[in-house]
């Protein structure tokens, strides 16, 4: 498969390639066959209205979710057949996963790298670089069950971060965030993406998709609408105009007549 080509041949394998990726509850498609192509060193955005399947599309890409149908490859490795070399090269910010909230923010991340087999100093190390720039370094000997929603989606990313994954799969990392952690968080990914990481991030925050990432993927009722650069995908129009027009919906101005003082 072409786009499955190893770097041997000289061209290097996207980071992460879906094709054919459905997935059902009962009747309803939350995901329908699609493919996708994550190019390695991209800063990818995933965008779509609520319950498009932007998160069961990331959870099926990261061996979260099993698929119904369809494949995923992670720097040519599949998702599915060899899951533990595929998921040594991920990181993952899911959503609404159980942390070990019963640990402090500090033992979670510790808990993280080790899993990861990391060397223990190296691991003591990175733990408190994050909780640094994540402004977490008061809240480190605090149980993870007492943060904040914001705070619980910043060590969540600091578990994500800790191995210095290849690629990163973030969903809604941004969610709850102060501006000043976002602003953080965002040079923390663009640094990344700058030494060679790819990052695919979903977000409903269009004009931060656009100033942040170089690629896009609209998907709604779990197809995906559009895909490409971010240039390409929202031609003339900002991202946010592109992605109402294709995905429509406005409610109609006025709608709520009742809704007075
Ligand atoms: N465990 C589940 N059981 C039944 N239906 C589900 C389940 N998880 C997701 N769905 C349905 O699948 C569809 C896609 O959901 P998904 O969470 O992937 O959307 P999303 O794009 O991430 O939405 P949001 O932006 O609101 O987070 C929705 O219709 C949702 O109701």
């Amino acid at each position: 498969m072409s786009n499955l080509q190893d770097e041997s041949a000289g061209v290097p394998a996207p980071a992460i390639v879906v094709r054919g990726l459905g997935k059902r509850y009962g009747d309803k498609v939350a995901v329908n066959d699609i493919d996708l192509e994550v190019p390695a060193g991209s800063f990818y955005g995933l965008v779509g209205p609520n319950g498009a399947g932007k998160t069961t599309t990331l959870s099926m890409a990261t061996g979260l979710l099993r698929p119904d149908g369809g494949s995923v490859w992670v720097h040519g490795v599949d998702v599915w057949r060899e899951p533990l070399k595929a998921k040594s090269m991920l990181g993952v910010l899911a959503d609404g996963v159980r942390l070990f909230d019963r640990l402090t923010g500090r033992q979670l991340v510790t808990y993280s790298g080790r899993l990861r087999g990391m060397d223990p100093e190296m691991v003591a190390e990175r733990t408190e670089d994050l909780l640094r720039v994540l402004d977490l370094e008061d809240a480190g000997s605090k149980l993870v069950v007492d943060y904040s929603a914001g705070m619980t989606k910043k060590i969540a990313l600091a578990t994500a971060l800790i191995h210095s994954p290849k690629v990163l799969v973030l969903d809604e990392p941004f969610e709850a965030v102060d501006p000043v952690s976002a602003a953080n968080i965002r040079s923390i990914l663009a640094d990344y993406v700058g030494r060679g990481g790819t990052v695919i991030v979903s977000s409903h925050v269009m004009d931060l998709v656009q100033r942040m990432c170089t690629h896009v993927a609209v998907i709604a009722d779990g197809n995906v609408l559009a895909a490409g650069t971010v240039d390409e995908v929202r031609g003339t129009e900002s991202l946010e105009d592109r992605f109402v027009n294709l995905v429509g919906g406005r409610a109609e101005a006025g709608g709520l007549q009742w809704l007075q003082s």
